[in-house]
This record gives C-alpha cells, structure tokens and sequence, in this order.
C-alpha cells in the first residue's frame, strides 16, 4: 500500500518535471518563432547588406525552430540520481532556463554518459538510473534501476530490462526508430570512442550496428561540430531501400548535416544500378584494376607508328615518332593528370612544329629571318591536320568516355589487362549503352583521379568558384562587423551573441556547401565517413572510399558472416590492411536485439552446418515460435504461400511481413502475391511501409519485419548466385516469426 503510494508521487513529480520542460521547449519555439517573425517584417528595406544579415539570422531561426520541432517526441526519457544528490535529466538536447540553470543535458555530452555505462559493479557515481517512458507528452511509466541497494528501501520498485524490451517487442514501421533511451552500455562506448582513425564493429545480425553507426555519426556532430560542419559526414549504405529505412534516424536526432549515399551515388553525375553479375563484380573490384585504368590511360598518350604529314597554311611539316614520344616524355614527367599534363605535350609540339615551318619558309626564300614567328605559331596552331594528330596522340578524355572504352572494345581491354585470362576478359566486357553498375562506379572515379579536369576552361571556371567564395566570405564577415547594429535594427537585444551569428554563418554555409559540394564535387574531402555493411565492399570500392576522407577517420560496421557479395570481404583484415595496414581498431558487439532466440540459434545451427563462421551473438529475448516449416511440393510453394499468408499476417497483428526469395523468383511471386493482396504489397525503397514486401536477399540486408517468410531456402544456400551469407541474412530478419515454405531440402541446421 504504502509501495503504491510511492510509486504514484514518484510518478506525479516526473509528470510535473516533464511539463514544466516541455513548457521550457514551448518557450523557446516562441522565442525564435517571433525573432523569425520580426526578422522577417525587416525584410524587404535597407542595403544589400542588411538583407543578406536578415537571411543569415532567418536561417539560424528556421534551423533552430526546426531542430526544436524534430525533438518533441519523447524529448526527455532518463534521469541519474547521483551520489551529492543531484537528479540529472537526459533527453535528446539541452534545455536551460532562461537564467540559465540546466534541465536537460544533452544525451551526447559527457555528463549523460552514466546514463548508459553505470553498472551495479561500476555505478560512476550513480545512485538510480531511471527510464521515463512517454506516450506524446505524458509520462506513462517510470523504470528505476537501482545501483546502489541502500537505495532500494526507500523505492520499493526494481525493474531492469523493461524500456529496452518494450522498444524491441513493438510492431515494426518500415523506418528504423533511434535508440537514444536504451542505448546498452557496449554500444556506447563504440558511439562514444574518439574519432580518428579507423574503427571496425564487428557484429552479428540484430545487434545493433547500423544504430550504432547512425547515433555514433549524431555524437561526433555533437561533439566535433565545428570540424565536421565544414567538412561534413558521408554515410554509406548498401541499398536505396536501406537508405529509405534509415533516412529519419539522424532528423530524429536533430541532426541533418549528413550526406547518404550508397555505393552507386559515389561518383558525382552517376547514378547506377546495382551489378547484378556476381562473376562480375567479383574481377571489376579487385585492386588490380587500378593498374588496368591507369594502362588505359597511359595507351591514350601514344606515339606515331610512323612519321607523318601534316599540311600548315600550304606548307607540308613532318611529325615524326621521335617528336612525339619526346613531347609525350615532356608531359607526363610534369606528373600532372592526363588533361592536365596534354597542355604540355601539345606545347611542346607546336613549339616544334613552328620551329619546322620557320625553318622550311626560310629555306624556301632562301632570304634572312624576315618571318613572325607568332603568326606562324598561329598557323600551326589552327591547322586542322596539326589538331588531328595532336588528338590522335593525347586525346583529352572524360572518365565515362575512357572507362565505356576500356570495357566495350576487346582490343582497348586486351591492350590494358596482360595477364588476366580471356575469361576474366569476357566478365569485364560491358555493352556501352547498358547502365553503369555499382561496380563500375571505382573504375570511373579511377579514370576521374587519372584524367584530371578535362579542359583549361574547366580550370578558369574553378578559379571563378574559389573568387566568388572569397567574396562571400568577405562579404560574411563584413557582416559581422554590422552586427551590432544589425540586432538594434530588427529589436533584437542581446538575443544573440556576434560569435552565435559567425559561427552559425560558417556552418550554414559550409553545411549547404558539404551537400551541394558533395553532389557536384568528387574531390570533397568529408570529415568522417560511417561505412554500414561493410562487409560487401570490394577492394575498388575501399580504394573511392579512402580518397573521399583523406584523414582516414572512418566508423566501419559489418558482419563478416553475412557477406554476399563476391567482391565482398573474407576477414576485416584483408580488407583494410591495404589502406590502414595494422592501423584500424576492432570492437564487437555481441547480443541481438532483433531476433528472437529460437529463430536466431536455428540461423546459427543452419550457417555453422553450411561452414560459415558465425560470431552467434546471444538473442535478448525469447520468442513465441519457433521457425515454422512448411514442405510442399514441386511447383506448389506460390499456392501453398498464398494460402498460409492471412495466416502470417494474422500472427503479426498489423505488423510488417516480408515474403524473402531468391531473385529469380521475386517477380512471379510479388505478381501472385500483389493479385491477391493488392495495394498491400510494397516494391522497392518507397515500398517497405507497407505491409508486405516481397524482396530477394541482397534487398533484405540491413532490413527487419516483424514477420518473415522464407521460399525454397536451400536456393539461397548454393545454387542460383546464391550465398550462405544470403540464407543467413534472410533469416535473421524477423523480430517475431519465421515460417519456411520448401519443396526442396531444408538446408541443414535449421530444425535442430
Ligand atoms: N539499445 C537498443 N535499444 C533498443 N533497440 C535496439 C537497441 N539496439 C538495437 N536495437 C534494435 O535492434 C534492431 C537491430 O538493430 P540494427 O538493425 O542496428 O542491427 P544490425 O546489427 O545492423 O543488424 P544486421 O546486421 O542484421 O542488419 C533494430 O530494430 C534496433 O532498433
């Protein structure tokens, strides 16, 4: 009795205390939503200047407002009652009132971090952690870790896991939710480790990596805002699906200054498709094809097999192979790119070729030197025969144009590729109409590297860019200087500070300039790059990777076990030790959140009988079913699907279901299925909402429903492109259910 009574006060006073910071919130949405308001009234009236200062401040508001707007969910979930006393509220920003006396402390600073790390071993000064669980506004429930027992007498109420299962034991959405209220204390130190260098989370399915990774890339713009505003934060994934899953962690989180991309959309102007060939993909990643493009380039700086005749203004010269391969020596020693470095072959060669027609004019006059040189110079150079064989030599090149060559005509790519087999030959062999796929993308970046700016114009239009920033940024800080005056005009005191405007000034631009840049610039260098499902890339695509972070400060996660790709890694080791060597750290995350044990122990069983190494990460909860297998016959699999589906989707109450087949099936059955289902059934990135997606495995990755079921699973385990990785990956996608429906073999392992 007396218990209920506490627990009902304890509850009154977070209700209390979380009124009173969502009233704090609302303040400060007034606050900056009037300062926008008068900002704006000032509009239209006084000096170019002052408009571009009204825009700056504008901006600063919106982006404030927006960030205030984003974090009203759940926007407080912990509290620490700490050794001297003090209870300290966690939330997803800081809040403080308007004296200045600290509310909430940001979950990313370091006073929050107790929050997630102290243990009952180690309580890091904490008496009590408790969780607040909020439905909207309210606080519905609290949870009290005790970490110091004399504690416990005066708060009757120890409840452990239950914010973190609730969390996990709720129907899916088709977006991944952020994991800010029960990050466990293994994934913080990963989200929280210093920033340079290279850092590998290894870790099985469902334990969290990809939360990981997203929370870990909102820490670091916590906590290195002003590095990482200017150089921004790139975020790799393997899918347009995933990518749709994933896309509303960051915003969630306050944070909108990172660039997505998966591996298609590395290259600036290229948008491609994923290689579908396995064989394929396998020989255009590996790292010898660095030295195949750089052969293709080098075979484009040719010298004459023969001299040749070239007529300047009715005068006939002679181009000799001597000459050439002179002029050809000229240039690349200068070490500067393919377009580059032709300025000084062709140089070299007019100088030559007007010394030639100097020299014939003078003979054939039999006079003294009389002639102008320069407007000899100026024959020679607009000669079309001296154009023609100056371009045969050293053609300027787009990376598209050499790399559709390199791989369209068989004589280009014998002449780059000794040593490789006429099979391999035939695997890099692409029709030059055809999409470029995710594995070409490195071999034009590549190409990109090698070739440099493809004209001199290009160059002056750079040169152009760079005066107009330093313009901007003159213009930025004789805005500053005003500021002062600035905030006297629009009635605004003291509100904020000079160094606020200058420091959001720099990190708005540069923010914009991070994502515009990254669009258009291949040659942007990000701040950090957080790679997910590492695992599948290939040595060419590590190699793009490296050049976009020259610092090599990289978060990489990945399961070895659940590689698919043929170009992908076998060991973590292989793939970085040519780009980090020994210099990259390795940390483990080792319980499954996602998968319920059954369903994972079976994945385990299956993935060790095929000879998989597994890392078997241990599953935080029990499920209601174990797997649910179906044998039918040959040809009735579809039928026996349709039949069973009600059924599973029943199971999942209103949940997501994914029906997961190998690809060649994926279209008959998403027709059968969509005939019966209708509008029910989702494809491709848009498509995950729905409630049943019917998806091959390569799709599947990174993805999790509430319920899966699996066709002909044996089809993933060998035959048909298939990998064991594959197999493993599908069946570790369900939170609650899996059922497999098959008239061949079930796989070995799988029913224990
Ligand atoms: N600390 C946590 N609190 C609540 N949910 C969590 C926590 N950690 C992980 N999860 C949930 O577990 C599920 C799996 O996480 P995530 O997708 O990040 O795992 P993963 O390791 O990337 O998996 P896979 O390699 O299989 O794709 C997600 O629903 C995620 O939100």
């Amino acid at each position: 009795m007396q218990e209920a009574h506490t627990a009902q006060a304890e509850l009154d006073h977070e209700r209390g205390y979380v009124a009173g910071l969502y009233r704090r919130l609302d303040e400060l949405r007034a606050e900056k939503q009037e300062q926008l308001a008068k900002v704006r009234r000032g509009g239209a009236v006084g000096s170019m200047q002052n408009m571009s200062e009204r825009d700056a401040f504008a901006s600063m508001y919106e982006d404030r407002l927006a960030q205030l707007n984003a974090v009203d969910a759940r926007l407080v979930f912990g509290r620490l009652d700490l050794d001297g006393g003090e209870a300290r509220y966690i939330g997803r920003i800081g809040l403080s009132t308007a004296d200045m006396q600290r509310l909430m402390v940001d979950w990313r600073a370091p006073e929050a971090a107790a929050f997630y790390q102290a243990t009952a071993f180690d309580r890091l000064g904490v008496r009590r952690r408790r969780h607040l669980i909020l439905n909207g506004r309210e606080v519905r429930g609290i949870e009290d870790d005790v970490l110091d027992t004399s504690m416990l007498t005066d708060s009757g109420h120890l409840q452990g896991e239950g914010a973190l299962l609730a969390a996990l034991n709720s129907k899916r959405t088709g977006h991944m939710s952020d994991i800010v209220g029960t990050i466990q204390a293994e994934q913080d130190r990963i989200i929280r480790a210093p920033m340079p260098g290279v850092l590998v989370v290894q870790g099985g399915p469902g334990t969290g990596k990809t939360a990981v990774a997203l929370h870990r890339a909102a820490y670091l713009l916590y906590t290195h805002r002003e590095r990482l505003k200017s150089a921004g934060v790139l975020l790799v994934g393997p899918s347009n699906s995933f990518m749709h899953y994933i896309e509303r962690v960051l915003p969630s989180l306050g944070e909108t200054g990172v660039v997505m991309a998966t591996l298609g959309r590395l290259m600036p102007g290229i948008n491609a498709v994923p290689e579908t060939d396995q064989a394929v993909a396998e020989v255009k990643g590996r790292p010898v094809m660095a030295d195949v493009v750089a052969r293709a380039v080098a075979n484009r700086q040719r010298v004459l097999v023969e001299p040749r005749k070239l007529k300047v203004d009715g005068t006939t010269l002679t181009l000799t192979p001597r000459q050439v391969a002179r002029a050809r020596d000229k240039a690349r020693a200068t070490g500067k790119p393919h377009n580059e470095a032709r300025a000084t072959f062709v140089k070299v060669l007019l100088r030559e070729l007007t010394e030639q027609l100097m020299e014939t004019l003078e003979q054939s006059s039999g006079a003294g030197n009389t002639t102008d040189r320069s407007y000899l110079a100026e024959d020679v150079r607009s000669s079309r025969d001296v154009r023609v064989a100056l371009n045969l030599c050293w053609m300027p090149l787009t990376p598209e144009k050499l790399i559709s060559e390199l791989l369209s005509r068989p004589d280009h790519l014998a002449a780059a590729t000794p040593g490789f087999t006429e099979a391999e030959r035939a695997l890099l062999l692409r029709d030059p109409q055809a999409p470029w796929t995710e594995a070409d993308v490195p071999l034009l970046d590549e190409a990109a590297e090698l070739l440099g700016e493809l004209d001199a114009s290009a160059g002056r239009d750079k040169a152009q860019q760079d005066q107009q920033r330093a313009r901007d940024v003159a213009n930025a800080e004789q805005s500053l200087k005003n500021v002062d005056q600035m905030l006297r005009e629009a009635g605004i005191d003291g509100m904020v500070s000079a160094e606020d405007l200058a420091d959001h000034n720099r990190s708005r631009e540069t923010r914009l300039t991070a994502a515009e840049r990254a669009a258009t610039d291949r040659t942007w260098a990000f701040g950090h790059i957080v790679v997910d499902e590492a695992q599948e890339l290939s040595a060419m695509q590590w190699r793009l990777l490296m050049r976009r972070c020259p610092l090599k400060s990289f978060t990489v996660v990945g399961d070895i076990a659940q590689t698919s790709s043929a170009a992908g890694a076998h060991s973590w080791q292989q793939a970085l030790e040519p780009f980090a060597q020994d210099r990259w750290r390795l940390e483990e995350l080792t319980v499954n959140y996602r998968t319920p044990a059954q369903i994972a122990e079976a994945s385990v069983r299956m993935a060790v009988a095929a000879g998989l190494v597994v890392s078997a990460p241990k599953a935080v909860r029990d499920g209601r079913w174990a797997p649910i297998v179906d044998r039918v016959d040959d040809g009735a699999q579809v039928p026996h699907l349709l039949r069973v589906l009600q059924q599973e989707l029943d199971a999942v109450a209103g949940g997501l279901l994914a029906i997961i087949a190998a690809e060649h099936r994926v279209a008959e059955v998403r027709a059968a299925v969509a005939q019966r289902f209708g509008e029910r059934v989702g494809s491709g990135a848009g498509g995950l909402g729905q409630d049943i997606s019917v998806i091959g495995p390569k799709e599947a990755k990174g993805l999790e429903f509430d319920g899966v079921v699996l066709l002909e699973p044996g089809e993933l385990l060998d035959g048909l492109g298939g990998k064991v990785g594959d197999l493993y990956v599908a069946m570790t996608r369900p939170t609650q259910r899996l059922r497999l429906i098959a008239a061949g073999d079930i796989p070995a392992g799988i029913e224990g």
